[in-house]
């Protein structure tokens, strides 16, 4: 990529007291581009977008937008759009007096102002609640709302952390839609995500942050590629979520889940089906009965995180005899 990416990181490093929150991480987006940012709890996630929205100041290493050095702590309203999590509306004013208010703040112009709040109500397809009080519309609404309040701005670069937390399917789909539509017309997109389905379906490219580590970047399909090949899983859903007798069986033999409330459970090989199965049955012995399901299916980005945070992916050729 070049220097007319619109995001740069170069060598980027943060560290609180002696605690390195982010090491040597570097990454460019380019206009248009979707970039999941990915990453298990304490992996450096917010203090990367702190760092590109000029929150913060590297220990050391630049950041740069559309080629121009970020100096933290200046305004840079016009060119970042960001999102954070939770809720910044001002709930006792409208849809439209907020999206007015925070196209103000990022330094639209007066004459603007007017088109660019119709237009993101448009967008959010809200027009027809815009004069309605924020506490009395649906969290769904809200959420779109929040991010409609960035969008105003029309900003070269969208920092989005977590934007669908807790909305259900249908909000999910209308703000992929409204984060794909404003891509397509050019804008780069950072979104942090813990939803790895949201991440294969929206982001172009991903990036797996570790212990403050960049550990892989690329499309979700060559990064599922690159990590497991042709390997399938053979995936195991047990009865019980808590037997801890079984569950210490199955990593005896090599099985990993997504975490401990999970009852699923998985075994990454290029082995025969027959002999994985085999391999399941002989290893539970008189266990098998606490089994409630087994399906073979293809590792998704899931599984590539599991790969580089440290789960067990012991490989079935060594643990299948
Ligand atoms: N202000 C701070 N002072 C000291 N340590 C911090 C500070 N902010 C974050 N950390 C530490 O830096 C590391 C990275 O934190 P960060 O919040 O960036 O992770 P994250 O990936 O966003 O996590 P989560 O998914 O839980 O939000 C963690 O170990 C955290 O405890």
């Amino acid at each position: 990529m070049t220097a007319t990416a619109a995001l740069t990181i170069d060598q980027l490093r943060v560290v609180y007291g002696s605690h390195s929150a982010l090491d040597d991480v570097s990454l460019q987006v380019r206009p248009g581009e979707i970039l999941g940012i990915l990453g298990p709890n304490g992996a450096g996630k917010s203090t990367l977008l702190r760092a590109i929205t000029g929150k913060l100041r590297p220990t050391s290493g630049q950041i740069f937008i559309a080629g121009k050095a970020l100096s933290p702590g200046k305004a840079y309203q016009h060119s970042i759009g960001f999102t954070p999590q939770f809720l910044g509306l001002y709930r006792h004013l409208t849809g439209r007096e907020n999206l007015e208010f925070f196209a103000c703040c990022a330094g639209v112009s007066r004459q603007q102002v007017r088109a660019r709040v119709s237009q993101a109500l448009e967008e959010i397809e809200l027009t027809d609640k815009a004069h309605v009080r924020v506490d009395q519309l649906s969290g769904g609404m809200q959420r779109r709302l929040h991010l409609a309040a960035t969008l105003v701005s029309h900003p070269s670069l969208l920092v989005l952390d977590e934007p669908t937390a807790g909305v259900d399917l249908g909000v999910r789909m209308s703000i992929h839609d409204l984060i794909r539509r404003r891509a397509e017309q050019g804008t780069a997109v950072v979104v942090v995500t813990h939803e790895l389905d949201e991440a294969e379906a929206l982001s172009h490219r991903v990036a797996l942050l570790h212990q403050g580590q960049l550990k892989a970047l690329a499309e979700p399909q060559t990064l599922v590629h690159e990590t497991f090949g042709n390997s399938q899983l053979l995936v195991v859903r047990t009865v019980h979520l808590f037997s801890p007798a079984l569950c210490e069986r199955l990593q005896e033999i090599g099985f990993c889940r997504d975490s401990d409330e999970s009852n699923e459970w998985w075994l990454q090989s290029d082995l025969p089906l027959d002999r994985l199965i085999n391999h399941l049955y002989r290893g539970l012995g008189g266990a098998r009965d606490a089994i409630a399901e087994v399906s073979v299916r293809r590792p998704g980005l899931k599984n590539v995180m599991q790969h580089f945070t440290g789960a067990r992916t012991d490989s079935a050729a060594e643990t299948v005899s």
